[in-house]
C-alpha cells in the first residue's frame, strides 16, 4: 500500500481555483520549499502557465545552508531559471522579489503604451503547494497581515486585489491577489510524496508517521552532504543518536522504540518529524542538485 493517501475530490477543485486565479494575472510567483525543490515543482504548471511570466522562489532558505543554496542557485541558473531565496518569516529577500514580479510583468505596460492605453499595475499571483510559505511571503510583501499564515492549511476566501503602493513610500506598481494559489498534487510519485509530507507540504493528505519517519532518515543518510562531520551531522548523533553512517530507518525507529509500547513509538515518530519540519533537526535539506 501507498504511504500517502488523497482525497481526489480536493485536487479537482484546488486545481479549478487555481486556473481562475492564473487567468487574472500577469506574473506568478512560484513558491517551492528550498530543502525540496523539485518535489515541489508540478510537473503540469508549465503547461498552466503558457507564456506568463513567472518568478522562481525558494522559500525557507534559512531551513538550507548557504553551501546548498549557492548548489541550487548554480544548477537552476545553468537550466536558465533564476532563483529568488526568501525567508518569508523574517522577511529576508522578499523586496528583491516584488521588484522581479514587476520586471517580468513589464510586457504588459508595453503593450499597453504601444496600443495607446494607460499603463496599470501589474498583477501577480503567489502560488505553491500547501504550507509552502505563500501567505507568509504575501504579507511579508504587503508588510501587514493580509492573509491567514498557519501551521496547518486555511481557508479559502473571495479573491481581492491587495496593492504594494498601499504601503507607504512603496512602488504602485504591483498588484497582489489576497488569496494564494495552492497546487493540487496527483498521486503519481510516491517518492515526491513522501518529501512532501515530511516537510508537510502536502495540505489534505493522510500518512503513517512511523514510516514517513523512517523514510526521512533513509533520505538524510543518503545525504552526500552528511558524509563529512558536518555541524548538522555532529546535531544528529549527538543529540539523536542517529548514526547516518550506520543506520537504516527502520533500524533507527527500532532503536528509539526500544522495547516501548506501540504508542511510544508513534510518540517518537512525530516528535522527530516535528523537529525536521521547525528546523531543530539541524540544516538538512532533503534535495540536493544532481
Ligand atoms: N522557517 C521558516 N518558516 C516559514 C517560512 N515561511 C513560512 N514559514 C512557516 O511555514 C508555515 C506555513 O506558512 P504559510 O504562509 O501559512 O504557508 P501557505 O503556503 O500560505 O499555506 P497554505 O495556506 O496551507 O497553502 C508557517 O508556520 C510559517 O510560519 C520561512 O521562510 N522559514
Amino acid at each position: 500500500m501507498a504511504a500517502i493517501q488523497w482525497y481526489p475530490g480536493h485536487i479537482a477543485r484546488a486545481e479549478r481555483q487555481l486556473k481562475e486565479q492564473l487567468n487574472r494575472v500577469d506574473v506568478v510567483l512560484e513558491v517551492r520549499d528550498a530543502r525540496i525543490p523539485l518535489a515541489t515543482h508540478h510537473p503540469q504548471l508549465e503547461g498552466w502557465l503558457g507564456d506568463k511570466a513567472r518568478v522562481l522562489v525558494l522559500n525557507r532558505m534559512d531551513m538550507i545552508s548557504p553551501a546548498v543554496r549557492e548548489a541550487w542557485e548554480a544548477w537552476l541558473r545553468d537550466r536558465g531559471e533564476v532563483p529568488y531565496f526568501t525567508d518569508a518569516r523574517q522577511g529576508k529577500g522578499v523586496s528583491q522579489v516584488a521588484r522581479a514580479a514587476e520586471t517580468a510583468g513589464s510586457g504588459v505596460n508595453e503593450r499597453r503604451i504601444a496600443r495607446g492605453m494607460r499603463p496599470r499595475p501589474i498583477r501577480a499571483v503567489v502560488i505553491g503547494f500547501p504550507n509552502v510559505g505563500k501567505s507568509a511571503l504575501i504579507n511579508r510583501l504587503l508588510r501587514r497581515k493580509v492573509v491567514e499564515s498557519a501551521r496547518r492549511a486555511g481557508v479559502t476566501r473571495q479573491l481581492r486585489w491587495v496593492r504594494l503602493s498601499d504601503r507607504p513610500g512603496k512602488s504602485a506598481n504591483l498588484e497582489i491577489l489576497d488569496a494564494p494559489g495552492i497546487i493540487p498534487w496527483r498521486l503519481d510519485n510516491q517518492e515526491n510524496a513522501v518529501k512532501l509530507a515530511i516537510c508537510e507540504d502536502i495540505g489534505e493528505a493522510s500518512y503513517d508517521n512511523q514510516r514517513v519517519a523512517a523514510m526521512m532518515v533513509d533520505l538524510i543518510t543518503q545525504l552526500p552532504e552528511l558524509a563529512g562531520e558536518t555541524p548538522a551531522y555532529e546535531r544528529l548523533r549527538d543529540r539523536y543518536h542517529l548514526n547516518p553512517r550506520e543506520m537504516t530507518g527502520e533500524s533507527y525507529l527500532t532503536q528509539l522504540g526500544g522495547d516501548r509500547h506501540q504508542g511510544d513509538l508513534e510518540r517518537a515518530a512525530c516528535e522527530l518529524l516535528n523537529d525536521f519540519r521547525k528546523g531543530t533537526l539541524g540544516q538538512i535539506p532533503l534535495e540536493l542538485p544532481v
